[in-house]
């Protein structure tokens, strides 16, 4: 019987797999929490159409398999042991074309007792977010995108916002002197995939970090832009990278109601509604 539909785009794997994993040493433990989400895509046609689960690893397979790789892994970075993941998946499972491994690890900072870094014990950081995401078809190469995600900052000086257009739904006032707030989300993708990958997503921050303090700001726009070259600058092997910035106001309240003055010092912070800018900046061929 001829169809008149069929089947397009579709992938399946499991999501929000949670894992801690903890490194014992003589001397005292490092660990992490991981996030983690993979998904296949092949030849699942006859699942879709018949209900044929020949070809189908089962997502609780797949959930058993990322403790398991966790378990065996050496591996140094999130992005190594994506790979290792995939090529597990990969190397089982021919009816499989590619696999997409993200993972999204949670800030945990060793805690500090009497000045001193305790050996065993931590508390949980920021919100901020480490995040990669690492893809591979049947023989192929590598693809792998890293980033960071919530990370919260603040400049309470060298931020205008000026010369914008004026049109008769226009209310906001010029500012030479406002406060920025942001929380910085940022993906990068890397041209090869064998590198020190936790010392190229630190340094990749801290680029971007230092060039968000250090920025005399006209806009969100323009420090976004800096913000990205400064990135591209610090790590060579990153092609391009996305930033999205939104723009979490901060509105200088009326005291003069009051009779007293607000030389810019008292603000409410508003979460919504926010600006939201985003842009991918690369290197020109
Ligand atoms: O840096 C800014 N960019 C904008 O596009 C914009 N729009 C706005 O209302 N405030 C701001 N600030």
């Amino acid at each position: 019987m001829s169809s008149r539909f069929q089947l397009a785009e579709n992938r399946y794997g499991k999501t929000r797999v949670r894992l801690v994993k903890v490194t014992r040493h003589a001397h005292g433990n490092d660990m992490f929490e991981w996030n983690v989400r993979v998904l296949l895509r092949g030849d699942f046609e006859t699942a879709h159409t018949e209900g044929d689960n020949s070809k189908i690893l089962a997502t609780d397979t797949m959930k058993n398999t990322v403790y398991y790789i966790a378990g065996r892994s050496k591996a140094t970075s999130m992005e190594g042991y994506a790979k290792e993941l995939i090529d597990f998946l990969l190397s089982r499972n021919p009816q499989v074309s590619s696999v997409e491994v993200h993972i999204e690890s949670v800030l945990w900072k060793r805690l500090t007792v009497d000045g001193k870094p305790h050996p065993d014990s931590f508390m949980r950081g920021s919100d901020e977010h480490q995040t990669t995401t690492v893809e591979r078809a049947q023989n192929g190469e590598f693809a792998v995108t890293s980033g960071l995600a919530d990370l919260v900052i603040m400049k309470t000086a060298n931020s205008a916002f000026t010369g914008y257009i004026k049109e008769s739904l226009t209310s906001l006032k010029e500012t030479t002197d406002r406060l920025f707030a942001t929380s910085l989300s940022a993906s990068w993708s890397y041209m090869s995939d064998d590198f020190n990958f936790n010392a190229e997503r630190t340094k990749l921050r801290e680029a971007m970090l230092k060039t968000f303090a250090g920025h005399t700001s006209l806009s969100v726009q323009q420090t976004l832009y800096a913000m990205a070259e400064s990135a591209l600058e610090a790590v060579p092997s990153v092609s391009e990278i996305e930033l999205t910035m939104p723009n979490k106001h901060c509105i200088l309240i009326d005291l003069a109601r009051f009779g007293q003055e607000n030389p810019n010092e008292i603000f409410v912070p508003t979460d919504e509604p926010s600006g939201f800018i985003q842009a991918t900046v690369k290197r020109t061929a």
